[in-house]
């Protein structure tokens, strides 16, 4: 089952518009659930599928508010790399560390969502991958195409820790208490009062 022996790292690419607590969950549950060494927190460029986003930088400065522990880094990958889809990044990030135990972490909503995503079934060839449940998607994620189509690589919740260790295609589910916070409800609610 071990392919490689070198540092086990979650990439966690996000928006960051700004970051949240709920992030800092999905986070903690990379290194806590999945045994992972680090989580690097990579602030996307621009999601293909979302809007013109503020600057990278004014985002990074959200995720620094959250004064992370030592083992979550603030990644600036994307924009190095200058790569906009996730599996142009990953197939770069391999060639770069051949011997790192990369996961890719997603909240549900990115489950559900993947079927827009460029090459979205390279991408689970390419790295074990874990979601994490989020309020509102938990069902129509499980039950989504891309959970359906990728059925047979699914590892149980309680095996998380091993999915490092795996060759992909390999995929986990990890319904922890689920946290609500959103980034989008957060700009409402500062839009809606300013002050
Ligand atoms: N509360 C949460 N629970 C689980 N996953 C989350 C949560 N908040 C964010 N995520 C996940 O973190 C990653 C980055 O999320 P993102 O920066 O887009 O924040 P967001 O709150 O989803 O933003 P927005 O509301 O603007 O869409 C995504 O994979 C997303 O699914
Ligand atoms: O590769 C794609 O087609 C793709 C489409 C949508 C989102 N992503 C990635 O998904 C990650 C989460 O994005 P977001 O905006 O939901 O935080 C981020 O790293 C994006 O680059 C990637």
């Amino acid at each position: 089952m071990n392919r490689l022996s070198g540092p086990a790292i979650g990439l966690f690419g996000g928006s960051f518009n700004p970051a949240h607590a709920g992030h800092r969950h999905v986070a903690d549950a990379g290194l806590r659930e999945l045994g992972l060494d680090q989580v690097w927190w990579m602030v996307s460029p621009q999601n293909p599928l979302k809007p013109s986003q503020p600057a990278v930088q004014s985002r990074a400065q959200t995720i620094e508010a959250l004064n992370l522990p030592y083992a979550m880094k603030i990644s600036h990958i994307e924009s190095q790399l200058e790569t906009q889809y996730t599996i142009d990044l990953l197939r770069q990030l391999r060639r770069r560390q051949p011997r790192t135990r990369f996961v890719y972490i997603i909240g549900s909503d990115n489950l559900a969502q993947m079927p827009l995503w460029k090459d979205w079934q390279a991408l689970f060839s390419q790295i074990p991958i874990a979601v994490i449940a989020r309020p509102g998607e938990p069902l129509r994620a499980r039950l989504g195409r891309v959970a359906s189509q990728m059925a047979s690589a699914r590892i149980p919740e309680n095996q998380a820790h091993t999915l490092k260790n795996r060759q992909a295609p390999a995929w986990t589910y990890l319904t922890l208490p689920l946290n609500p916070i959103s980034s989008s409800a957060i700009r409402k609610h500062r839009a809606a009062d300013p002050t």
